[in-house]
């Protein structure tokens, strides 16, 4: 498995199939970025426990579990390299179409591990772990799949972080968002607070961060952080965030793709840059199967 996790270049796929043409972004894997990541990885190793669990089903909609209940779905080191290892499966899965991010046992996720936080509490450290995570849940957002936080119970400081990392969050109606880390005398550091002005506008997420704010269904929902709203009891919460995510995954893959391919262009790139992007995520689905049997089907939108 490639270790080129930083500086791995901005929707690499598409590039892939039709030349280089995010030379401004990009930056290469590199022996010292790679040194780099292996010393990082070495003291990650060191706070062990938990899981990030991932299952790819024949829908092309993968379930990503956050996996440590006894600490209320804390991420360990471990789990940090874990993340970084499944969006690298992720990243390959040319099938895929959506995501869905959830924590195990009814809870989302109450952030980085205290305990390897106390330990690792020195600036250097804290430094190396922050461009670890902020690299993987760059490259989480990034992915050509549609993606969805599945939000139960608590989603705490880096825990709230991860949720941003998707495109869509869906809360049941019990759980809460809360950027904590003002509280814990932090700011965020995983991309959470350029991710939070992004999806909420620089007001609410100065309110968000500054206040350390509970963001509860309905208030999520007025600000645009909370995209819907699951009924606790009523059902499955995965089942049902399924069958939501489900309206965008429909059809062919390659063309969901291309969608999200668009979308993440116009947002992260200049619209010169962002045009030419589109012109070439064109190219790859004009005229293929999808277009094709559609215009076959003489396709009328009714
Ligand atoms: C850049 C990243 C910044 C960060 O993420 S800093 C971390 C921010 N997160 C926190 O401060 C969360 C602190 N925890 C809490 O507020 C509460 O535990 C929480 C999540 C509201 C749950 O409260 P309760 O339902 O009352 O449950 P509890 O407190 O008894 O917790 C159950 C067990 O889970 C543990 N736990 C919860 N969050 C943890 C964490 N982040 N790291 C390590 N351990 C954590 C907690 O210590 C407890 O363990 P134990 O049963 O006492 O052994």
């Amino acid at each position: 498995m490639a270790l080129c996790s930083v500086g791995r270049p901005l929707l690499q796929n598409t590039q892939r199939a039709s030349g280089c043409f995010f030379k401004r972004k990009q930056t290469f894997c590199c022996k010292a970025n790679v040194a780099q990541e292996e010393e990082v990885r070495l003291k990650l190793r060191l706070f062990p426990g938990g899981s990030i669990d991932l299952q790819k089903q024949e829908s092309g909609i993968a379930l990503m579990t956050v996996n440590n209940p006894s600490r209320m779905n804390a991420f360990s080191g471990s789990m940090m390299i874990e993340l970084e290892e499944r969006v690298c499966e992720l990243e390959s899965w040319t099938e895929g179409k959506g995501l869905i991010v959830q924590g195990a046992a009814g809870t989302f996720c109450s952030g980085s591990d205290l305990n390897a936080v106390r330990a690792i509490s020195n600036p250097q450290d804290g430094m190396k772990m922050c461009m670890f995570m902020q690299n993987t849940l760059t490259r989480l957002l990034r992915l050509p799949l549609i993606s969805v936080a599945l939000v139960e119970g608590k989603a705490l400081g880096g825990g709230a972080e991860l949720a941003t990392a998707c495109d869509f969050r869906l809360l049941t109606s019990d759980a809460v968002i809360q950027f904590v880390h003002k509280h814990m005398g932090l700011v965020p550091g995983w991309g959470g607070a350029a991710r939070l002005v992004r999806i909420v506008g620089s007001q609410n997420a100065l309110k968000l961060l500054a206040g350390a704010k509970k963001v509860d269904p309905d208030f999520g929902q007025q600000i645009g952080l909370v995209d819907g709203v699951l009924t606790v009891g009523e059902g499955n919460s995965l089942v049902e965030t399924e069958r939501w995510l489900s309206q965008f995954t429909k059809g062919s893959a390659p063309v969901i793709r291309a969608v999200k391919k668009v979308v993440l262009s116009g947002r992260e790139l200049s619209l010169d840059e962002a045009l030419t992007t589109e012109r070439h995520v064109f190219g790859t689905v004009w005229g293929g199967p999808a277009n094709l049997e559609a215009l076959a089907l003489k396709t009328k939108h009714k």
